[in-house]
């Protein structure tokens, strides 16, 4: 497989030391395999009483600043709950090919508390759904670096995915 470099933006500081450190621990094994960069921007305060149009406005600003760290060459995929679901085997492959056919800078994104902004779907050349759960930003970052380390392994045959 050619070498892709890995980008995954998320919105807000990750707080929780349990989520850095195993964050820490799938970066460091996926930098076997790739270039990895975890970009944080700014997240919006969102209180539980916004109304729909201040709740756009969070999404607009949070999805400027992603929009800002993401560069034309780039493949985007956003996470989304209604994106498109496949089976770790598929999304291993998916990356071999962007790597492959000439986009191996790609870019994972995932919303703040809110979601992503239309803005940011539009640019999304794809999208990648874990189910219809919805689970935390913070844990999303996590279990996506996992899959992505699951990708690598599976595609270097490697006895890591049952
Ligand atoms: C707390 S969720 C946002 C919930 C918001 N109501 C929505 O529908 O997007 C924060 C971010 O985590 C990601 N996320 C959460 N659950 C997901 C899932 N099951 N599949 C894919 N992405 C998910 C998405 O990027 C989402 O924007």
């Amino acid at each position: 497989m050619k070498h892709v470099n890995i980008k995954i933006i998320g919105v807000g500081k990750l707080k929780e030391k349990y989520f850095k450190a195993g964050i820490a621990e799938y970066k460091k094994r996926l930098g076997a395999f790739a270039k990895v960069e975890i970009v944080e921007v700014a997240d919006e305060k969102a209180p539980e009483s916004l109304s729909e149009s201040e709740m756009a406005e969070v999404k607009a600003k949070e999805g400027e600043r992603i929009l800002g760290k993401i560069k034309d060459k780039e493949h985007v995929i956003a996470l989304a709950i209604e994106g498109k679901q496949r089976a770790s085997e598929v999304f291993a492959k998916e990356i071999a090919d962007l790597g492959t056919y000439g986009h191996p800078d790609i870019t994972f994104v995932i919303g703040g508390s809110l979601g992503l902004s239309p803005e940011v779907m539009h640019r999304a050349n794809d999208t990648l759904s874990f189910g219809k759960l919805t689970l935390p930003h913070q844990l999303m970052r996590l279990v996506l670096i996992e899959q992505i380390y699951r990708a690598f392994m599976i595609n270097a045959g490697r006895p890591y995915h049952k």
